[in-house]
């Protein structure tokens, strides 16, 4: 059984994050980008986890740092071009997530054809909440996911809205990235993300299962 292991605590020390890009059509039109016929993915590296009681920083070298609210994925049992049908079992849990993203160094990144490290992977750019064991969450694609900021809401999805489904994104990464026991997958941010600034109060939730909070700190160079 894929939860039979102790990934409660395994999965925060470190595992590698894979990102789903665009996964909500309402997102990527936002942002004016096509919906997307295949997954976009990107890495994010074990360094940018945090967990609350400590700070998101504002990279040095970034103006405009959004907030993506999103709900994770926590694999329990390894595994190479997963079956769609057997992708459930690799799954141990969820995690509530935030991408956080430099949108102004993205948007350079786009212009010149570069890569989105700096926009998405420096330290802090994945706060997570505590681990979610499967059986909480009968069922993924049913899920309302809300992000505020300073008590105003800003994001409002449910998970029924992804384009591509979890069964479906544990099986395409798969083929191409063997997943291993704590990796954690994000499955893409539904509309209205937008800025953040130091001192700003981060507080995001999952349906009624959790919510986590985090204050935003700028970086010192
Ligand atoms: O930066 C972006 O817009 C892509 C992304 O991470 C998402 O859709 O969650
Ligand atoms: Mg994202």
């Amino acid at each position: 059984m894929a939860s039979s292991k102790n990934v409660t605590t395994f999965w925060e020390w470190g595992r590698k994050i894979i990102c789903v890009g665009r996964n909500y059509a309402e997102h990527a039109m936002e942002l004016k980008n096509a919906i997307p016929t295949e997954p976009v993915l990107f890495l994010k590296p074990s360094s940018a986890y945090v967990k609350e009681g400590a700070p998101v920083l504002v990279p040095y070298y970034s103006n405009n740092l959004h907030h993506e609210v999103e709900l994770g994925v926590v694999i329990g049992k390894q595994g190479v071009s997963i079956s769609q049908k057997a992708a459930m079992d690799h799954v141990a849990g969820y995690a509530l997530c935030l991408d956080m993203t430099a949108r102004d160094i993205q948007d350079e990144c786009k212009k010149k054809g570069m890569p989105w490290t700096l926009a998405k992977a420096f330290n802090t750019s994945c706060p997570v909440s505590d681990f979610i064991s499967k059986e909480r969450i009968p069922d993924p694609h049913n899920l309302k996911i809300w992000l505020k900021v300073n008590d105003q809401l800003r994001q409002e999805g449910h998970t029924s809205s992804m384009i591509f489904s979890i069964p479906f994104l544990v099986s395409y990464i798969s083929s191409i990235i063997a997943l291993e026991e704590g990796d954690l997958i994000l499955t893409g941010t539904p509309k209205g993300v937008a800025a953040v600034k130091e001192h700003d109060e981060i507080h995001a939730g999952l349906d009624g299962i959790l919510s986590m909070k985090f204050t935003v700190q700028k970086q010192n160079p």
